[in-house]
């Protein structure tokens, strides 16, 4: 096994790949994503007629989820993006590229708002498949609304929930909890294990490494 690696050491490898070699980072994203719907299309052989729901924030783990939703949407699914925000919170290029192409496909219904509604809370319920975006290696401090009422809505579940990169509410460095965390069905984390995911599988499930084009070399002076 490679070894596990700090938050800050991705966003160093990341930033390597990204300004010093030229792997910029929405094709870092569009790779997570496509990894991210891959595993659900391997894991169950018939998705046609499955409820899919991204639950996403307004960083890059929640652009992870609208990617992963956009290459989805060719399987026949019905898929719904929840975003926990305003897409004016979006706050990076990427993210937002990736919002601007969402928000234009028939195939996927998007609800966005900084509440958790009856509705959305209704689309989480009646889910098959829920791709966890809410948080990524960029939690910081306790978890406030309305991320703290989807976190619970997730869990009420009976769905399959993929956690991408790190279920939302576990700390990706130490593997403890920022009060309440997804349980997941499975995780799938991105270049390397972040050191908080050898500690124990009671949130994460089973964790699989997806490679995300990053080139070996953007690790040179950081590992
Ligand atoms: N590092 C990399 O190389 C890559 C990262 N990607 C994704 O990007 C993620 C990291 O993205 P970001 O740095 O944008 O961070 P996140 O998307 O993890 O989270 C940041 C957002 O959550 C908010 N937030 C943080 N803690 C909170 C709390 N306790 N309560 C309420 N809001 C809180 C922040 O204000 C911010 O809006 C990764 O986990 C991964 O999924 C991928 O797109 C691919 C490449
Ligand atoms: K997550």
């Amino acid at each position: 096994m490679k070894k596990p690696i700090t938050s800050d050491q991705m966003y160093r490898i990341e930033e390597n790949g990204h300004s010093v070699l030229g792997m910029r980072r929405f094709l870092m994203m569009e790779n997570a994503g496509h990894g991210v719907a891959d595993f659900i299309v391997h894991k169950f052989k018939r998705l046609k007629n499955k409820r899919i729901v991204a639950v996403c924030g307004t960083g890059n783990n929640g652009g992870d989820g609208f990617v992963a939703s956009r290459h989805l949407a060719g399987h026949g699914t019905k898929i719904t993006v929840i975003l926990l925000g305003s897409p004016s919170d979006l706050r990076s290029e990427e993210a937002r590229l990736n919002w601007g192409i969402i928000e234009k496909m028939n195939s996927i219904e998007i609800i966005f708002g900084k509440e958790l509604t009856d509705e959305i809370k209704s689309r989480i319920a009646k889910a098959n498949i829920i791709l966890d975006s809410i948080f990524g290696t960029g939690i910081k401090g306790g978890i406030r609304e309305p991320y703290a009422s989807a976190i619970d809505a997730i869990n009420k579940s009976k769905a399959y929930v993929l956690a991408v990169d790190v279920p939302s509410g576990f700390d990706p460095n130490t593997g403890q909890i920022h009060e309440k965390c997804v349980r997941a069905d499975a995780t799938i984390t991105f270049h390397r294990l972040k050191t908080g995911l050898t500690k124990g599988k009671k949130y994460t499930g089973p964790v699989h490494v997806e490679w995300i084009g990053i080139p070996p070399e953007a690790e040179s002076g950081v590992l």
